[in-house]
């Protein structure tokens, strides 16, 4: 199979690397060895059994954890800019989807943004996700995909380079998953955005196939990096590509990958 980057064929800038990173909870080994580079401009998706490792990876992404013993986590510059979608969308219920978005960009010792420019990055973020009519809503007043859409554009308002997702429509039913995956993609294709690079974590082989470039797979605990299967897919994305044989072949790979880990 051939890799198929999407969004600037040729480029093969590394982002984000992981090298040689294990690492242990008490004496429970969790990592063990994993080395993975993130390229500029590619979506990829990590797989793996449940409970291997796959957020504690994305933890280590984000510098929240440190490698144990000569592992190292390395940025493409120091201010490299990482946003985060977790499963749940984690929205304050007493604040509206505006006041939810503007939080993290008012918060912290290094407030970057005045209280005007927090509020105008929040409702252009709202905007990309189509919530503009929605941002004085509480979240008990948004639809479960709607709470996502709101936790994305929090994300995206701080102007991310690298955005990691741990399966952020796990908790969706199927049609609005499928929805929010084509929105997904073409946030990340917009020039309005910062995004250059995207890692998800997915239980959905098909939902990895559809959307990235490369998919990585993790054995059990202690997860080492299995496989990196290129997805070679027609770029961008578009829905009804599951047709293709490419796709099956591509699917079918995988399943087999997952039944020998
Ligand atoms: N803060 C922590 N303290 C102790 N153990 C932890 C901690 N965080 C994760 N673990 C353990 O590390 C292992 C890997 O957890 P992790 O959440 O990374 O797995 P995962 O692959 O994302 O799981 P799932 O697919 O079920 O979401 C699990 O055994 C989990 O119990």
């Amino acid at each position: 199979m051939d890799s198929a980057p999407v969004k600037n064929p040729g480029t093969r800038d590394t982002m984000l690397s992981l090298r040689n990173c294990s690492l242990s909870f008490g004496n429970v080994p969790v990592l063990d060895n994993v080395s993975l580079d993130v390229y500029r401009n590619e979506f990829i998706s990590i797989l793996g059994p449940s409970g291997c490792g796959k957020s504690t990876t994305l933890r280590l992404m984000l510098r929240l954890l440190s490698p144990e013993g000569g592992g190292e986590v390395a940025y493409s510059s120091p201010d490299l800019s990482l946003g985060m979608v977790f499963q749940k969308p984690v929205l304050m219920p007493w604040l509206s989807a505006l006041q939810n978005v503007m939080l993290p960009l008012e918060l912290g010792p290094k407030k970057k943004f005045s209280k005007k420019e927090a509020r105008e990055k929040a409702e252009s973020a709202l905007r990309l996700v189509g919530l503009q009519d929605f941002q004085n809503h509480f979240p008990h007043q948004l639809s479960g995909g709607m709470q996502q859409r709101a936790a994305i554009a929090r994300a995206l308002a701080a102007d991310p380079t690298v955005l990691l997702m741990d399966e952020p429509f796990g908790a969706l039913d199927e049609l609005t998953r499928e929805k929010l995956n084509f929105e997904l993609l073409r946030l990340w294709e917009s020039p309005e955005t910062s995004l250059s690079s995207i890692v998800m974590v997915t239980h959905s082989i098909q939902e990895s196939v559809l959307l990235s470039d490369r998919v990585v797979m993790m054995s059990p605990r202690p997860a080492g990096v299995t496989d990196i299967i290129p997805v070679p897919l027609p770029s961008p994305r578009q829905a009804g590509m599951e047709e293709l044989p490419e796709f099956h072949r591509t699917v079918k790979e995988l399943r087999k990958r997952v039944k020998h880990l």
